[in-house]
């Protein structure tokens, strides 16, 4: 069988499209060209040809959180943004300390997932004990303990030079509790207007530059979470000036939005980092702009609705995202020339895949099909409603965006087909 994906546009650097026709014979790009035929034909009607995207930061919340998301909506949410490989956090219950407990969630994704779904394992067991978990014993990619910092140098020591003897990252959520004092928002301007606790940048500073003197000294590739002030920024560019094994993302939402966006005590702002003050914001655009920070990741962090409306003191942190991710990227910054649609193909797509050992294609010949089409012309405004994931708490309901995901191809099948027809999704 050979499908044909026709008359789209790939870009061939910056802005700049050609339009190309996509064959498609098992699960792999087996011809790109013009006039291309096949038994099957799909009409991309000069639509954007993509690689599929890649997030290394979702939350997919199974075991245990099946009322927030599962694998199953999870990763069909991920193919409808234009996502082909993601990565799931471990903060589930149980978490996946031991192989026996990584395995069944294995299981659950063989079964339920229509995309590349990569389970991470914890640094220590229960992410928040000092016990670090036998990591040459669980087949993971990379370790984390998201959601939580690893709060001692000792630990977090051990874990890199026993990651580092077996060849993975360690990827690090940076929060060191002892400067939180019960802070829920940025501190900053708008956390006094509203009578909030605040949380200092140094929170998440301070501990990505200890961590970037041990990764020094370690030798391990150590990547940064969900990048969000100015100093962290700077941390991680003078460590890469001393040649130290740093990588970062940063989040959409820390991108799009600052501190004095956050209308009211409404917890759909409400995420870890938060949102921080203006010149963070620059610093993150500057960073991301000069390769401080790799890529972006979507920190896709489901709750439910119930639990997100309690205000910022009594609701969880995280916002979802991977729906509208790339439409809100595109929209924010490349249709506003801020930087092109190359750059920001490579930052969700190449870039995360290189670093990470990850799957994706570059569209030639050869490689894996995995291919999404974004439609660049027309106005959708994002409606929480009718997300694929079982959670809504976006701050950017109602917004209106360019660049929607029409279709998703993951190994030569369609995954995601605004024209249900296309869709052979199990
Ligand atoms: N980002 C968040 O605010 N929340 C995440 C945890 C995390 O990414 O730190 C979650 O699991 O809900
Ligand atoms: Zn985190
Ligand atoms: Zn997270």
């Amino acid at each position: 069988m050979r499908v044909v994906l026709k008359n789209g546009k790939r870009v061939v650097k910056d802005n700049q499209l050609e339009q190309v026709d996509i064959a498609i014979e098992k699960g792999l790009i087996s011809e790109v060209g013009t006039d291309l035929t096949g038994d099957k034909i799909i009409d991309i009607e000069g639509k954007l040809l993509s690689p599929g995207l890649v997030d290394i930061h979702v939350h997919f919340r199974e075991p245990g959180f099946t009322d927030k998301e599962t694998i199953y909506t999870g990763s069909q949410a991920a193919a409808r943004g234009g996502f082909t490989t993601v990565c799931a956090m471990p903060n589930t219950n149980p978490v996946p300390d031991t192989a026996a407990k990584f395995e069944e969630i294995q299981r659950l994704i063989e079964k339920d997932a229509c995309i590349n779904v990569h389970q991470y394992a914890p640094i220590t067991e229960e992410l928040r004990s000092d016990k670090l978990v036998d990591m040459k014993s669980i087949d993971t990619f990379a370790y984390t303990n998201d959601g939580v910092g690893v709060q001692t140098a000792g630990v977090m020591y051990e874990a890199m030079k026993l990651a580092a003897s077996i060849n993975k990252p360690i990827v690090a959520h940076t929060e060191d509790d002892s400067l939180l004092y019960g802070g829920v928002m940025h501190e900053g301007i708008r956390n006094k207007e509203l009578g909030l606790p605040g949380i200092m940048g140094i929170v998440e500073s301070s501990q990505i530059a200890r961590d970037i003197l041990l990764a020094k000294e370690t030798g391990v590739h150590y990547h940064v979470c969900h990048v969000s002030s100015k100093e962290s920024v700077d941390a991680i560019r003078e460590g890469k000036r001393q040649g130290v094994n740093v990588t970062a993302e940063v989040t959409p939402h820390h991108l799009i939005l600052n501190e004095m966006d956050i209308p009211s005590d409404d917890a759909t702002y409400k995420m870890n980092p938060p949102l921080r003050g203006i010149n963070d914001q620059k610093a993150l655009l500057e960073g991301l702009l000069d390769g401080t920070i790799d890529f972006i990741a979507t920190d896709h962090a489901p709750h439910t609705k119930k639990e997100k409306t309690q205000g910022f003191v009594g609701s969880p942190f995280g916002i979802v995202g991977i729906e509208t991710s790339f439409a809100m990227m595109y929209t924010h910054f490349v249709k506003t020339g801020i930087f092109t649609l190359e750059f920001l193909i490579e930052r969700m797509s190449t870039l995360p895949a290189n670093l990470f050992h990850l799957q994706t294609s570059d569209l030639t010949v050869g490689t894996v099909a995995d291919i999404s089409v974004f439609d660049l012309e027309t106005a959708y405004t994002v409606d929480a409603a009718d997300y694929l994931s079982k959670s809504s708490n976006t701050p950017f309901n109602g917004e209106t965006v360019y660049g929607m995901c029409t279709l998703t191809v993951h190994n030569g099948e369609v995954v995601w087909s605004q024209n249900e027809g296309d869709k052979s999704c199990r």
